[in-house]
């Protein structure tokens, strides 16, 4: 299997006018071998994306006590630097910045959900209105990128195409701009600093812009990290470990990496869409066949996440 093949381009327009079946049958292809995939005419217009990148780039390259002022109160919301985050099982923290909003739900729907740790407000630059407005613009387009995705999915699982929207009330939107720094020193000592370390994601779908210094490595069938190269005017998109969980395993939720060695700076901007806090994942959900028993109780969607993020938390101070 060629990379081409392995990580496919997947053109959506066809979904754009309604036309799911050809981009679902596509992207099931997809899910099953690498469990990735570039999509162009993703929806999202490219001011919107160069807006959110200079805003960004010039937040990132401001004096770390600047920016050291946003840092997070609650849910990782806001600035979070260098050696902040470390991932499950990794021996050293992530060599980026990141910069993360979520959802804000009105005081109505807050009350129809259990208290949680993932719910809250964002945390702007008071100074800097045209970065809060470039990333809400971001934030907005890529939601709808994602719930158009999310019927193409639907249809490469034979269900509904509105599936998903019933869990997606209000969803676990995350989305980050990422800054890695040049590092090119980090790579002399034996321990590798990743950018991001090996991983799967947790939740269902991930949405990524990256600019065109590489450095996204996904491992291919024979266990080998082939790069996910960048391809203009496309995101990469992923599914985590909850949609594999969803799937019954149909789908692959495939370990990446980061490694920036192109002794330059490299931005991306990372969106985990998933579902509502309270939508229960239950891989019954497909009408498996009487043959095939489903291989995981059902769980909320922040039941699960929630969990993933404190086991990690966990090895981290292990
Ligand atoms: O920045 C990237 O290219 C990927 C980031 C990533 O995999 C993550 O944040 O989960
Ligand atoms: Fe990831």
């Amino acid at each position: 299997m060629t990379q081409d093949t392995f990580i496919p381009v997947i053109d959506l327009a066809p979904a754009h006018t309604g036309n799911y079946a050809l981009v679902g049958q596509k992207i099931h292809d997809a899910f099953v071998s690498s469990g990735f995939c570039y999509i162009k005419n993703h929806g999202i217009p490219t001011e919107c994306i160069e807006e959110l990148k200079k805003q960004s780039l010039d937040f990132f390259h401001l004096p770390l006590s600047e920016k050291e002022r946003y840092r997070p109160k609650q849910a990782v919301r806001g600035f979070n630097a260098l050696n902040r985050t470390i991932m499950y099982g990794a021996a050293r923290p992530d060599y980026k910045e990141f910069y993360q909003i979520g959802p804000e739900l009105s005081p109505e729907s807050e009350q129809k959900l259990p208290k949680n740790e993932l719910q809250g407000v964002n945390i702007w630059p008071e100074d800097r209105p045209a970065f809060r407005d470039a990333f809400l613009a971001y934030y907005k387009a890529v939601a709808e990128c994602g719930q158009i995705l999310l019927k193409a999915v639907a249809h490469s699982l034979n269900l509904e195409s509105q599936f998903f929207e019933k869990k997606y009330h209000y969803p676990l939107q995350r989305t980050q701009t990422i800054w890695y720094p040049p590092a090119e020193a980090r790579f002399e000592s034996e321990i590798i600093t990743y950018g991001v370390a090996p991983h799967t994601d947790y939740g269902c779908i991930t949405l990524l812009w990256q600019d065109d210094t590489g450095g996204l490595e996904v491992q291919n069938l024979q266990n080998e990290w082939v790069s996910a190269v960048p391809i203009p005017d496309t995101l990469v998109i992923n599914i985590g470990d909850l949609l594999c969980r969803w799937s019954n395993d149909r789908y692959r939720s495939n370990m990446h990496r980061v490694l920036n060695k192109s002794g330059k700076e490299r931005f991306s901007i990372a969106t985990f869409y998933d579902p509502d806090f309270d939508a229960v994942i239950d891989p019954s959900d497909l009408g498996l066949p009487e043959t095939e028993a489903s291989h995981y109780e059902p769980v909320t969607a922040g039941a699960y996440i929630m969990r993933r993020i404190s086991e990690s938390q966990k090895k981290k101070s292990a």
